[in-house]
């Protein structure tokens, strides 16, 4: 299927905006009007910069308020027209998007509007353009797609046809199916886009919140999968109005872009009614699927790169949490430290430069590491050169949004290399418990979220749970559970929006949650052997025991350990947090149970308790 993007969706001057789409491998863009309008560039220009990037101009847009105006008006809207038509030659694109009249002196009247398009298709058809009408979901008269085809149908002219756009028709909760009932060679442009589903205004929720395909809750594949059916054989184009957007490094918007596009054919393909009914057209659309998915089921390790000093007060907090240095990386830098399932790696090849301590590669487990990358690979992800020594494991490794190597392994199996074996013995293990990582927490600058959201949703097939919103004391923290289908892997992504007075070290951290079967002891004998954990406040413990109706002896037993606690319908957490080190703090977890959240509730406490240990002297 051929792709396209509207100038819109992409921060930067208009030539910045093409190069960066080119770059991506769109096929196509729709020009919006603005960015014209505002360029230094004249149309002649624009044409040959696009035509040199193989880029195809779609489409030009928008062309506002103009049908079933009174009389008075339509010769003016006519003139406007014209203008518009000469400067599309121009530009050399003959498609133009006329979205429906949001004017209060429209009329509410079909054949007006109908045979107003027509008199304007057939002035379009005179300077070679067609005419895609579409309705706005805040349209004053026209506001449903399939009320927009009617009055195309009704005015019956061949260079007139729809466009359709999902946000207006999910917004406005209009049920797709009905797409199919439009002729395919009718619908004259499909533009996509998704949002998160929010309660408020459309006009506002559209033009401020408006995100790619696989970022919000809308069902964007099933208009896909529809206009499929209907034999539409045209571009899918993105169109995002969104803030972040606006103000994103255009070359990585578009790279996010395309991968929500690769995505999102994925799941219309996949769809059990997507076999496209191509009325009238040669040949099916072809969707572009990358191999597919390989399920990540467990954490192999975190990777912590530490300076000098970082270096020495991480061991000192892994061997109290009864963690050993079972090994020594054969070429690097690198220590192996293990308790359990829970793998951490300490990398000082970081040296003094960086944070003290840092979260900078996670390894997952997988069936299969090379698919993995191919499919990393394929959803753009970019792919990370290694070096290794000739009889090292091969090391299969991308960058996430933020900067975080992911490396796909496969640990201990006979059928592969483990990449344990790079790793010469040291010390012997503990006799400490059973531990697993239970979670990574990773923090993303504000402009990444979406963006690694739907990275780690396509890439690594990790579910998303809602977004929440957490009130800090200077701000709102945004987070988001990201799970593989059995668990095995959990992520919580937070984006910080706190204001400039908030200062410390504390907005920026990481965590390495490790989970226990007793987390009573471990807390112990942990504080036994030197760790140290955040304070949290009488307080919370007064509101845990309201909340909660907790049992004496427990309740005595969080306070004397510095334990927080949750409870959903199948069961509950405990957890408590170590001082950080640097960008990074090691959270210990029980799961008691079936719990499957993350406590995220007691998050502004920790932060709070964060914060104010940050700034006692
Ligand atoms: O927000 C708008 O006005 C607007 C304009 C053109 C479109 O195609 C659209 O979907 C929205
Ligand atoms: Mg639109």
């Amino acid at each position: 299927m051929r792709t396209s993007i509207a100038t819109v969706s992409i921060s930067g001057p208009l030539t910045r905006k093409l190069d960066a789409i080119a770059a991506a491998g769109f096929d196509a863009v729709e020009v919006f009007e603005n960015d014209l309008v505002a360029s230094t560039a004249p149309p002649e220009e624009i044409r040959a910069r696009a035509a040199d990037l193989g880029l195809d101009i779609a489409l030009y847009q928008p062309f506002r308020d103009f049908e079933a105006a009174p009389p008075a008006r339509l010769d003016q809207s006519l003139r406007r027209a014209r203008h518009k038509f000469a400067l599309m030659r121009r530009l050399g694109v003959d498609q133009v998007l006329v979205c429906s009249n949001t004017a209060a002196w429209s009329v509410d009247d079909d054949a007006l509007a109908a045979e107003q398009l027509h008199r304007l298709a057939g002035l379009a058809a005179e300077h070679g353009i067609r005419v895609a009408y579409e309705a706005l979901a805040w349209g004053r008269n026209v506001s449903d797609y399939y009320h927009a085809w009617r009055i195309v149908r009704a005015a019956d002219h061949p260079a007139l046809g729809t466009c359709l756009d999902s946000f207006h028709i999910l917004s406005r909760g209009a049920d797709p199916a009905a797409i199919e009932s439009i002729p395919g060679d009718r619908i004259f442009f499909l533009q996509l886009a998704d949002a998160p589903l929010l309660a408020m205004d459309v006009l506002q929720w559209s033009r401020h919140y408006r995100c790619f395909p696989g970022q919000g809750g809308l069902d964007v594949a099933g208009v896909l999968a529809a206009a499929l059916r209907a034999g539409y054989t045209g571009p899918a184009s993105l169109e995002v109005f969104n803030d972040v957007y606006r103000r994103t490094e255009p070359e990585r918007a578009a790279v996010d872009a395309m991968r929500s596009l690769i995505a999102l054919q994925e799941q219309t393909a996949g769809l059990p009614s997507a076999a496209p009914r191509t009325r009238g057209a040669a040949a099916p659309v072809d969707l572009r699927v990358p191999p597919p998915p390989v399920p990540a089921t467990g954490f192999a390790f975190a990777e912590v790169a530490v300076s000098p000093v970082g270096g020495e007060r991480v061991a000192a907090l892994l061997t109290a949490l009864g963690f050993a240095r079972t090994g020594t990386h054969a070429s690097k830098p690198v220590a192996l430290w293990e308790r359990g399932q829970a793998r951490v790696l300490l990398n000082a090849a970081a040296g003094e430069s960086g944070a003290a301590a840092e979260v900078t590669a996670i390894g997952l487990e997988t069936a299969a590491p090379t698919e993995a990358v191919a499919r990393a690979e394929a959803l753009l992800a970019p792919v990370l050169p290694r070096a290794k020594e000739a009889d090292e494991a091969p090391l299969d490794a991308v960058a996430a949004p933020d900067g975080t190597q992911v490396f796909f392994c496969r640990t201990g199996h006979a059928d592969a290399p483990s990449w344990t074996g790079d790793f010469a013995p040291a010390d012997a293990p503990t006799a400490a418990g059973p531990l697993r990582i239970d979670h990574l927490g990773l923090t993303q600058p504000p402009h990444h979220y979406d963006e690694a959201a739907l990275f780690y949703r396509s890439v690594l097939g990790l579910r998303p749970s809602e977004s929440l919103e957490l009130a800090d004391p200077f701000g709102l923290v945004r987070s988001r559970a990201m799970e593989s289908e059995d668990g095995g892997v959990r992520l919580a992504l937070s984006i910080e929006n706190v204001g400039e007075h908030a200062a410390g070290p504390h907005l920026r951290l990481q965590h390495i949650a490790l989970r226990s079967d007793d987390i009573a002891a471990d807390v112990r004998s942990a504080r036994e052997n030197g760790a140290a954990f955040l304070p949290i406040p009488d307080n919370y413990y007064d509101d845990a025991d309201a909340r909660h109706d907790l049992p004496p002896a427990l309740s005595r037993e969080l306070r004397d350990l510095g334990l927080l606690y949750d409870r959903d319908e199948n069961g509950a957490f405990l957890h408590c947090y170590t001082l950080a080190v640097g960008r990074v703090f090691i959270e210990l977890v029980q799961r008691i149970d079936r719990y499957a959240g993350f406590g995220a509730a007691n998050t502004p406490v920790r932060r709070a308790a964060q914060q104010a240990h940050d700034s006692t002297p």
